[in-house]
Order: C-alpha cells, then structure tokens, then sequence
C-alpha cells in the first residue's frame, strides 16, 4: 500500500516526491505520482515511483493526498477525487491561493486539509516550506511538519498569511536566483568568463545565506563588516540604491502576493 499519492507530478510535485526520497523519509514504491497522461510519467516510473492518470484510483489506501496542481486546475481534480476520499485520509494541498475552506467545499467539511506551500529547493532538501490550516487537528499538522522537515525548514503560520509565504519563499526562489544571475552578468562586465563569473556569484550568494545562518546576525551587521569607509563596497551598494535595488525587491514580493491570493479564482 502507498503511504502518499501526489496529484500532478510537475515542478512542485515531482521535486517533492525526490526530496522525499533522496533524504530517506519515503522509499519511490511508497509514493504515487499522476498526471493526466500516463506516457508523461515515464521518468517517475523509472526511479522507482508507482505512477497512474487515474486519480481516484491513485488515493485508494494513501496515508496523505498531496494535491499539487495549478490553482486553475484543482478545482476539476478535487471534483473528481470527491466522494473517494476514505475517512482518516489526509489532505495537504500545496496550491496557491487555494483556502482550507476552498478544499473542503468540494472534498466536504469533514476532511482534514493542511496546507503547505515549499519550494522548489525541495529536491534538495534545502526548501524552506511554511505549513497553515483552519482547524486540522494537531496530530496531523505534527504528521506535516516532519514530512517537510525532512526536505528543508518548516514554519507553521497563520492560514491568512499564505499568500504572503508564497512570494516570499515559493517565488523568491526565483527573486535570489534572478540576482545571483545578474551578479554573474556584472562579473563577465568587468572581465570573468560565465562559467567562472558564475561560479564565483554562486558561492558569494551561498557564502551569505550561510553567514546569516550561523551567526544569526542581522543582514545589515554583515554589511558594515564588508563596507570599508570610503571603500568599493559602498559605492556600489549604493549606487545599488540609487538605482531601486531594495525597492524593486519589495514592490515584486508585494505583486507577487497580491497576484498568488487571486489564482484560483482567476
Ligand atoms: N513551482 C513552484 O515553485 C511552486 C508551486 N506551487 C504550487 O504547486 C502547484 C503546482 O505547481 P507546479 O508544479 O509549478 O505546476 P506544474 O504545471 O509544473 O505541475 C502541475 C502538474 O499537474 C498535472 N495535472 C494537471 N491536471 C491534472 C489532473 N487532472 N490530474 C493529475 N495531474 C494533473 C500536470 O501534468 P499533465 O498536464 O501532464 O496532466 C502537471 O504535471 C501550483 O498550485 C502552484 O501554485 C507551490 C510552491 C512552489
Ligand atoms: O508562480 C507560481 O504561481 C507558483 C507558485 C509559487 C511558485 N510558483
């Protein structure tokens, strides 16, 4: 019997399902993945994972249902996997915008629904992953939070704050990722080669997320160490500012938000 069925084994679902497996929490043979197209899980059979486009029959014995489709799409998914669902099943969706209460309109009050929005750094481990319901009970946000505690760090927080969770660590994957890229394109500006200048920007940004990490200081205290007065650092960090650095960081997480709390109903 599989202990967790997947719905949608895309981005999100499918670096789940690795992470999962990769740290020892799940073997592949207690997961089950779906898509709509069985010919398109070619890559989860391989490594080991059941895999099915039958939804309602993938959710038969699971522990837990991860439902991990687009919001525009999991409307149709739980419409179909209604009046399937065994009583003591677990639903944990990790879609955007989608409340508790959206889930258990169509799944049925009854159903124990946790939410969970990660990352895609999942498939390594490294998600930082925030956790919320309405009023599941404590047991199964406890079952929840180990699950992602195996893939990374958890927070459990307020239902209403999703939207804000999902900018700020689901996107700001992204967010990081873009300013790791623009460093490297800087580097090859004043002489590296890519590889090297991406290289070098990757570690510098790993060295900094590290750096806070471990000591725990605040942002701005590790600044003052690397801006010598009259120095390089902080002609550039501000000229940095000068140009909307900081500001533009903010103004995209605070879109980001706006935009992540309208997609089911878009
Ligand atoms: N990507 C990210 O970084 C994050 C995404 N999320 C959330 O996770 C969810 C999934 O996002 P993401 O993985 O990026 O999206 P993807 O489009 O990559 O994945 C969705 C998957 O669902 C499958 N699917 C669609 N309809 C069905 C269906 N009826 N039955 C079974 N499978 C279906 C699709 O496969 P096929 O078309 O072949 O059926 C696809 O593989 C979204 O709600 C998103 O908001 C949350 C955190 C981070
Ligand atoms: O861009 C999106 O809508 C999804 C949700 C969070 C990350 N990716």
């Amino acid at each position: 019997m599989n202990k967790l069925t997947i719905i949608g084994s895309g981005n999100i679902g499918f670096s789940l399902a690795k992470g999962l497996v990769s740290t020892g929490y799940y073997r592949p043979e207690e997961i089950v993945l779906t898509r709509r197209s069985i010919a398109a899980l070619e890559e989860e059979r391989s490594l080991g994972f059941g895999t099915s486009s039958n939804n309602k029959e993938a959710i038969q014995g699971a522990e837990i249902i991860v439902l991990s489709v687009l919001p525009q799409q999991i409307k149709k998914v739980m419409e179909e996997i209604s009046g399937s669902l065994s009583k003591g099943q677990l639903v944990v969706s990790v879609a955007s915008g989608v409340s508790c209460q959206d889930v258990k309109a169509i799944l049925g009050e009854d159903c124990t629904v946790v939410r969970a929005m990660p990352n895609t750094a999942i498939a390594i481990g490294q998600s930082m992953t925030c956790i919320a319901t309405d009023n599941a009970p404590a047991d199964a946000i406890a079952k929840v939070e180990r699950i992602f505690e195996s893939v990374g760090s958890v927070v459990v927080i307020n239902e209403d704050l999703m939207t804000s969770a999902t900018a700020l660590c689901a996107c700001g994957i992204a967010f990081f990722l873009r300013a790791i890229r623009a460093a490297s394109q800087g580097g090859v500006e004043i002489g590296f080669h890519a590889h090297d200048a991406l290289k070098m920007a990757v570690q510098t940004a790993k060295g900094a997320a590290d750096l806070l990490l471990q000591t725990n200081n605040h942002p701005e205290s590790e600044i003052d160490k690397v801006t010598s007065p009259k120095g390089c650092t902080i002609a550039g960090l501000n000229e940095m500012e000068h140009n909307g650095f900081s500001s533009a960081f903010i103004k995209g997480i605070k879109l980001s938000a706006l935009k992540a709390g309208g997609l089911y109903n878009e």
